[in-house]
């Protein structure tokens, strides 16, 4: 798929990722699966899912549905744990990612490698690359890098973004601002629809939402708090 395809397919819509962590109650190939229907039924224009071992979900996910599928793998949670190698993300392309997502934040990855080796090596398999990043510099960076389409699916969870509640809409804006031609997508705490259209008037091109969309433990926690207060 072209970056000019993707874009058509997912401008000014939603992409969800559909994701289900070990140890988490939907955490099975097939239920992921069920979830990214689901999502598609809703309007999905695209899926993003994967995890740690995630190749399987990526794979099966790519078979089932008609919208292009953003995959990647995670190994751990600390440091550069979102498709972290250059094996990772040919992994993922060959399991039948349209778009690989990567972690682009300029910290050591396990390889040795950088991250613009990711990037020539996925475009080399003929996939595009979803840069995650947590602050307007890596963006820049993963621009200048040659990423596809830039992230801001890490802010908030590197030791060198702001830790915060609410989505990185800022971000966004400092994004656009900077790379006003750019593929720029919203992710990361993105709760509440009007989030989600506050993220394209701040210049989003699409936005992703995970958690508020398919972890029903997360959204029933929310509901069983509000009868605690
Ligand atoms: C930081 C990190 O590892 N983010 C992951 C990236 O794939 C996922 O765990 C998130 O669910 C995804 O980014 C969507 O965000 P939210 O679930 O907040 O809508």
């Amino acid at each position: 798929m072209t970056l000019d395809d993707f874009v058509r397919a997912v401008r000014g819509r939603l992409i969800v990722s559909c994701q289900a962590p070990a140890g988490h109650a939907l955490r099975d190939t097939a239920t992921v699966v069920r979830m990214a229907h689901a999502a598609v039924a809703g309007g999905a224009a695209a899926i993003r899912c994967g995890g740690v071992g995630g190749v399987p979900d990526v794979r099966a996910v790519a078979e089932a549905v008609d919208v292009p599928v953003v995959g990647l793998t995670k190994d751990g949670t600390e440091g550069v744990y979102i498709t972290p190698t250059v094996a990772a993300a040919l992994a993922v392309v060959a399991a039948g990612a349209a778009v690989v997502a990567v972690d682009a934040t300029q910290r050591p990855r396990p390889d040795g490698r950088d991250f613009a080796d990711t990037v020539a090596a996925v475009h080399e398999a003929g996939a595009l690359v979803m840069a995650d990043v947590s602050t307007l510099d890596e963006g820049l960076a993963a621009a200048h890098a040659g990423a596809d389409v830039i992230a801001t699916t890490l802010s908030g969870y590197t030791p060198h973004s702001l830790t915060q509640t609410e989505p990185d809409l800022a971000l966004v804006g400092a994004l656009r601002h900077a790379l006003p031609g750019a593929v720029i997508v919203a992710e990361g705490r993105y709760h509440q629809p009007s989030d989600v259209a506050r993220a394209v008037v701040a210049g989003a091109t699409t936005v992703v939402v995970g958690t508020a969309i398919t972890d029903p433990a997360w959204i029933t926690a929310r509901f069983a708090e509000a009868l605690q207060q």
